[in-house]
């Protein structure tokens, strides 16, 4: 099993002693960013610290101008020593998200691959059909494959047995900030694949989304645009972090059970008796 280790940017309590594995990967930080739309790359590397996250997805369009800017960023990323999920962001087609696939394990040196297919202009949300055929040529040529997904049982089944070991669900559309759209869906499917690790990703706006995702038993977040679009980038980065641990702590601290009546929280046997 490969390990990478948090790239100490921040201090967590969780971080090493909770990791999260993937394709047998494990990785401490379960905050993955996305590296688009920031102010400036030197901003871009300070939320990165900031969120101590270990993983960064990077899109192949932003790098194949292999142009001198594609090889500064790609060399900010090195610095940081992060690992990276490249994405197939804005592909259309099958055959465009494969071959961008393909160019990306070439540039990036990694069999792994965020695969987005996106099926509708107004919500972005995947062509799942697509979807399921691209995942199936990528990983019968090897790639390890994320992908972006609906919380749809069925396609999450036919994306597994394609060869997927990763799921990503959408929170909301990709850039809308909206949080969990669908909570009851998300969390039928963490029941329905306990032991396949969940990802939300995309349309989450704020910590407390994050926060909820955690506490609905998912594995990660992925994020970009909340991020890069705050007035303070690397301010909000640090509060995603805090937010996904205390997330994942709640969850792990095995919550109360919710009840439809009150019950009161303070013992009323032997309280003192007034006006008598
Ligand atoms: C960067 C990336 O992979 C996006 O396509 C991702 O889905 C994040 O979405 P948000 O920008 O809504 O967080």
């Amino acid at each position: 099993m490969d390990a990478i280790t948090s790239n100490n940017l921040t201090t967590s309590t969780l971080a090493g002693a909770d990791p999260v594995e993937f394709y047998g990967t494990q990785v401490a930080s379960r905050l993955l960013l996305g590296t688009a739309q920031y102010p400036s790359p030197a901003i871009l590397a300070e939320a990165i610290r900031a969120s101590g996250s270990d993983i960064v997805t990077v899109s192949l369009r932003r790098e194949s101008g292999a142009a001198k800017a594609g090889q500064s960023f790609w060399q900010l990323i090195r610095d940081l020593g992060v690992k990276v999920l490249p994405n197939t962001a804005g592909c259309k087609t099958v055959k465009e998200a494969v071959t961008t696939a393909e160019m990306a394990r070439d540039l990036f040196d990694t069999p792994w691959v965020k695969l987005e297919v996106i099926g509708e202009d107004d919500t972005l949300q995947p062509d799942v059909f697509g979807l399921v055929e691209a995942a199936r040529i990528l990983s019968r040529d090897g790639f390890q494959v994320f992908p972006y997904t609906t919380e749809d049982l069925v396609v999450a089944e036919k994306l597994i047995s394609a060869g997927c070991e990763v799921l990503m669900p959408w929170g909301a559309p990709i850039g809308s900030g909206r949080g969990l759209n669908n909570p009851y869906g998300l969390r039928s499917m963490r029941a329905h694949f306990p032991g396949i690790p969940l990802v939300v990703d995309a349309g989450v706006g704020l910590p407390s989304h994050a926060a909820m995702a955690m506490e609905l038993g998912y594995d990660a977040v992925l994020l970009n645009t909340a991020v890069a679009k705050a007035g303070d980038p690397v301010r909000m980065a640090r509060a995603f972090a805090r937010a996904i641990e205390a997330g994942r702590e709640g969850l792990l601290a095995d919550p109360m059970e919710t009840r439809d009546m009150a019950a009161p929280s303070t013992p009323v046997m032997g309280r003192a008796a007034f006006g008598q």
